[in-house]
């Protein structure tokens, strides 16, 4: 049957020749032309839906009204992209529903964030998520005269705006970030950080906030995700053999279980901080009947995936330890047994953006399993840090600075004060909410983050900026630029090994799907927070080892 639709890329194309030849806004060049299409009178109600209130200068933004904001501001386009203002249409008329056909190439249990999808919407568009790129004009971002965007993007949806710190995202992300702002429990917006990439369900590098919710699968299964990073008092690189980097190397594999392995007894100190953890944290009795020694096993263990531990100089050529991973098996089993509780309470699906609300027991008792796995993530890290000190220690009688340990979470939940506009109202409120962060660093003025670009690029320490209009937040990563099959079948062998050059690391092609050129490039990440953090230091890579 022949559709009276446009394939997307026409719709596009045609809103923007419309929108320029008659000096129109866009998205009223968008509203008219799918009236025309639906052959419906231009009063049809489908017109008629309110922008929310914007979070930049506390207006409604109508097709008529737009205003432009003070260069490397945050932008606002008045009213929504043109693919906003398509597909809030295409949802006012029929509620289309997006069937993701997930082919989860992940084998790491508690890294499975990564997906590559087919999309189909209604059967009007097709496509692989992956491959879909657009201009930043068409997706509403508005270009300075030196090629300079100016960010956020701010995308109007039926509930809060997304504020999009790049134009770099594709049209599976943008449709993930739209219905993630359409829920009900979602408050004032949702940002979403420059690394945004499709996830399972919830984007990586989405930030929101809630009052009487909290969504399981948004904080994703990998529960207190995050990154550590400590320097070694006195140690240069310079001070450095290629033989004691060897050495360091085999050490790190030695000491530290990565992919699937656990340790074979229990590492010192292990059962002594699981059973504080226990008291401290007080989790339910879930979490206390499924904790077992397997968990005690996993402490001071990497994963798989792109999780990493890695030795790293500093633009001073100061020596650090850094590290990636999270709370392994007890997260992903904790994250999976609420997601499904949610799904049951509030009827929506698994691996979706099911809710518990928070005066509930289920809520209630997510908070506390979930606050429990968060503790696990950051002792795993920690039994990891000092793991590979024991390891440097060995090889060059340095010791950390342990008074400069940064060690964070970007996998989580928390309750913070906030500030922000009530988009419905137009109110300026400060509230305590509560700040989901998937895939996300939380930059509060003066506070440290950690911002990993890949195997090969480096990583930076970064100092908050304490950007309301980011939840006070900035990326976690680079973000992939490629899903893991895309990488193993775009990046030749050669490639990967070139790239890696001078690092000392394994290049076996199981960990081909982690080569630099399957993330997106840094440089331009940070450059897109500039008004989220600034850099504190720069760190480059000397040895990279990975769990496969
Ligand atoms: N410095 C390194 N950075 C890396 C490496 N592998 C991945 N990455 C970056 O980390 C983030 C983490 O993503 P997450 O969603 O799994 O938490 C990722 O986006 C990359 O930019 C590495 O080996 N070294
Ligand atoms: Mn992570």
């Amino acid at each position: 049957m022949s559709s009276p639709f446009l394939s997307s890329q026409e719709t596009k194309r045609s809103l923007i020749a419309d929108s320029r030849s008659y000096h129109k806004h866009p998205a009223q060049a968008a509203v008219e032309q799918f009236i025309r299409c639906l052959h419906l009178p231009t009063t049809h109600p489908i017109s008629a839906f309110p922008p929310p209130y914007c979070g930049l200068c506390h207006h409604r933004h109508y097709s008529s009204h737009n205003h432009q904001h003070r260069r490397r501001q945050p932008a606002h386009h008045g009213t929504s992209s043109i693919a906003s203002e398509r597909d809030r249409l295409l949802a006012a008329e029929d509620e289309p529903t997006t069937n993701f056909k997930t082919c989860n190439d992940d084998a790491v249990e508690d890294d499975g964030m990564e997906v590559e999808v087919e999309v189909e919407v209604a059967g009007r568009e097709e496509g692989r998520a992956m491959v879909k790129r657009e201009s930043a004009q068409e997706r509403g971002g508005r270009q300075l005269g030196d090629g300079e965007l100016e960010l956020p993007i701010v995308v109007e949806t039926r509930g809060v705006p997304v504020y999009i710190y790049t134009s770099d995202y594709d049209d599976a992300t943008y449709r993930q970030l739209v219905a993630l702002a359409e829920k009900p429990f979602v408050v004032g917006f949702v940002a979403a950080m420059p690394d945004v990439h499709l996830g399972k369900g919830a984007t990586i590098g989405s930030v929101f906030a809630t009052r009487d919710a909290i969504c399981p699968n948004a904080v994703g299964v990998d529960i207190g995700c995050g990154m550590c990073a400590v320097p070694l008092r006195g140690l240069k690189r310079s001070h450095l053999t290629d033989g004691q980097l060897a050495k360091i190397q085999k050490g790190l594999k030695m000491s530290i279980p990565t992919g699937f392995d656990s340790h074979d007894r229990e590492p010192a100190g292990a059962r002594e901080a699981t059973k504080s953890l226990m008291s401290e944290r007080e989790p339910t009795s879930w979490i206390r009947d499924t904790f077992d020694r397997r968990h005690t096993l996993q402490l001071g263990t990497l994963g798989g995936g792109n999780h990493f531990i890695e030795l790293v100089y500093d633009e001073s050529d100061n020596v650090w330890m850094l590290l990636h991973s999270g709370s392994r098996n007890i997260g992903n089993i904790t994250a999976r047994h609420y997601d499904q509780l949610a799904a049951k309470q509030t009827g929506g699906t698994k691996e979706g953006l099911s809710f518990l609300y928070l005066d509930t027991k289920e809520g209630q008792d997510y908070l506390a399993d979930m606050r429990f796995c968060q503790a696990y993530a950051f002792m795993n890290r920690s039994f990891m840090i000092k793991a590979f000190a024991r390891v440097m220690q060995e090889v060059t009688r340095k010791v950390p600075d342990w008074s400069s340990t940064v060690n964070i979470h970007h996998n989580y939940c928390t309750c913070e004060t906030c500030t922000y506009t009530d988009p419905h109202t137009g109110e300026k409120r400060t509230e305590d909410l509560y700040v989901t962060r998937k895939g996300a660093t939380s930059a509060k003025a003066g506070e440290l983050g950690i911002i990993p670009g890949s195997m090969g690029t480096g990583t930076y320490i970064v100092e908050g900026k304490g950007n309301s209009l980011s939840w006070q937040s900035c990326s976690h990563g680079a973000g992939r630029r490629m899903s893991r099959t895309a990488a193993v079948k775009h990046i030749s062998q050669r490639e990967f090994v070139q790239s890696m050059k001078g690092i000392v690391c394994d290049t076996n092609p199981k960990v081909r799907d982690e080569a630099p050129t399957a993330y997106k490039d840094l440089g331009e990440v940070m450059r897109n927070q500039a008004s989220l953090v600034q850099v504190v230091h720069r760190l480059q890579p000397l040895v990279n080892v990975k769990g496969y």
